[in-house]
């Protein structure tokens, strides 16, 4: 027992030698941090570039800042997935551990780093180093993935300046390409609030024109190609001009001319989505910016047919009618239950629409309007600045008949292509009559020889009705040419300055007289005859 007693007393006093001590280091640490934050942190941190002269980024997959879109909704940062799409290539050329993941969109994979991992890239000089971390756990975030990029402190600006945003903007493009492109049209009902989705509907737009297939005029098309390189390669160009970057587009021609086919063909040339507005369908100039906002850089924005949407010819002031009286509300388009007005989209909302303020919306776009009839247009509407370019879309020609012939029977020369080019030469006919010559109406039975004899018959039979039409009309105008001049040889046969204004009444007054006696047509000339007599 007093055994007992002896350990428990040496035991007790080695614990409370122990616990001292640790007391003792406890406040030493605190001493020597106040001390360390007092004294020691600036001149150390001065001196940590000397030691260490490497600056880390991290790019994390869970953004930590949201920034607020147009309408107010949290809208997620995309810097960790365009990161992950630029770092993509650079990963499969030098990487040896990687992971690949669907893209978000479309149906290729993104590849990247394992953790631990480390690529470098060269941007102007300075090498970068890429390197995939797991993100360290705090209070309020769990643990997530990072990409963390390593570069010499002499690069700082370079780096944060030019090298991230040429990141962001390659991997957009890249995630841009990795999926197809699409064709959005615009819904019917849209409210103040509605998000992208409920203002666009999309399908996936696969049509197989390119230029190649567009049946037109190798110098025009070769032109129209370079305009649109020239427009997507000048952002810095347009930056420093002070102009939003945008392009107007106007197609006009006949109705088979190709109008829609050639959109077709440019948005496949650049890549771009489209978004095809119907303007009937619109309620207002707020409904066409509400749309407007929610698309995307690389589009092409179409408007078809834009003579027939809505009465834009009038000016500017005069395109909004005023209210309508009560009882004439309903028929002019006012909403009394809603208490608003129908269309009234006007001619200076589209303008604003195209080039105002808000043409300057997030990154590079092409607008396209469609017309059967230029004349029709105001011209306020198309205007050069407005619509910079001004294609006409025109019947067939030989070399666009070429085209066609190469794409709907592959053949690039037939002896029948002299008779075509002849008869091509007389007569006009849209590339759509054209190509419905062309396609065979078996598909078995892919015939150039009886395709051409159609099209040539087609040719024919046109020049004939034609001339038909033609010798009827030169007839129609020699009958009426012929009673011209007879009525002027009348009207010469009259004394005009002879007789005064009084004498002339009284005249008038004799033949409506006389035409009230008998048939008009024959009276009135028989009463002037009596008048001339
Ligand atoms: N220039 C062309 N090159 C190739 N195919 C063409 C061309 N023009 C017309 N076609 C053919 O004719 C069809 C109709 O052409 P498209 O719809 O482009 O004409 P459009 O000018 O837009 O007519 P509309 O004024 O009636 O809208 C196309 O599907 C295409 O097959
Ligand atoms: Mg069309």
């Amino acid at each position: 027992m007093q055994m007992m007693g002896t350990v428990l007393d040496h035991f007790r006093s080695s614990a409370w030698y122990y616990l001292t001590a640790v007391l003792a280091a406890c406040a030493r640490i605190g001493v020597f941090r106040t001390y360390f934050n007092q004294y020691l942190r600036r001149p150390l941190r001065r001196l940590l570039p000397f030691l260490d002269p490497f600056v880390t980024i991290d790019i994390a997959a869970k953004p930590e800042d949201y920034s607020f879109s147009y309408q107010g909704k949290v809208k997620s940062s995309d810097a960790y997935a365009e990161v992950l799409a630029y770092l993509s290539a650079v990963c499969s050329r030098d990487a040896r551990e990687l992971r690949a993941e669907g893209a978000v969109e479309g149906h290729t994979f993104v590849l990247s780093l394992r953790e631990g991992q480390v690529v470098t890239d060269d941007f102007k000089g300075a090498t970068i180093s890429w390197s995939a971390v797991a993100e360290e756990k705090t209070t309020w975030r769990a643990s997530g993935r990072c990409c963390r990029l390593t570069f010499h402190e002499r690069h700082r600006r370079l780096v944060v300046d030019e090298y991230l945003p040429h990141v962001r903007r390659a991997g957009q493009e890249v995630m841009f390409g990795n999926r197809p492109r699409r064709l959005y049209s615009n819904k019917k009902e849209l409210s103040y609030h509605s998000r992208r989705d409920e203002v666009w509907s999309y399908i996936d737009f696969d049509h197989p024109t390119t230029f190649d297939t567009l049946a037109m005029d190798p110098a025009k098309k070769q032109m129209i190609k370079d305009d649109l390189d020239d427009f997507t390669y000048s952002r810095d160009y347009y930056r420093r001009i002070g102009k939003a970057w945008k392009r107007g587009y106007l197609l006009h021609g006949p109705p088979g001319t190709g109008k829609s086919t050639m959109i077709a063909a440019m948005a496949n040339y650049l890549k771009y989505d489209i978004y095809d507005i119907e303007l009937t369908t619109l309620e207002s100039n707020s409904d066409l910016r509400k749309l407007f906002i929610e698309t995307t850089g690389k589009s092409i924005i179409v408007i078809e047919d834009i003579d027939c949407s809505l009465d834009l010819t009038g000016s500017r002031a005069t395109m909004l009618p005023p209210l309508p009286a009560f009882d004439d509300a309903a028929e002019a388009g006012y909403d009394k239950s809603r208490g608003k007005r129908h269309n009234i989209l006007t001619l200076s909302g589209l303008l604003n629409f195209i080039d105002g303020l808000w043409s300057a919306h997030s990154g590079e776009r092409i607008i396209v309007f469609t017309t059967n009839h230029l004349d029709k247009l105001d011209p306020a509407l198309i205007r050069r600045g407005r619509m910079d370019m001004h294609i006409e879309m025109s019947y067939c020609g030989f070399e666009a008949f070429k085209t066609l012939a190469n794409n709907y029977l592959e053949v690039e020369a037939h002896p029948l292509f002299g008779a075509v080019e002849e008869l091509l030469g007389d007569v006009k006919m849209t590339p759509a009559d054209v190509a419905e010559c062309l396609m065979p109406s078996k598909r078995s039975a892919r015939d150039a020889d009886a395709c051409l004899t159609r099209l040539i018959d087609q040719l024919k039979e046109r020049k004939a009705a034609e001339e038909d039409k033609e010798s009827k009309t030169a007839e129609e105008d020699d009958v009426k040419d012929t009673a011209k001049e007879e009525d002027k040889w009348e009207t010469e046969k009259v004394p005009s300055k002879s007789k005064s204004k009084k004498e002339k009444s009284e005249a008038c007054q004799v033949v409506t007289n006389g035409a009230h006696s008998g048939a008009s047509g024959v009276s009135v000339s028989a009463s002037t005859d009596h008048y001339l007599s």
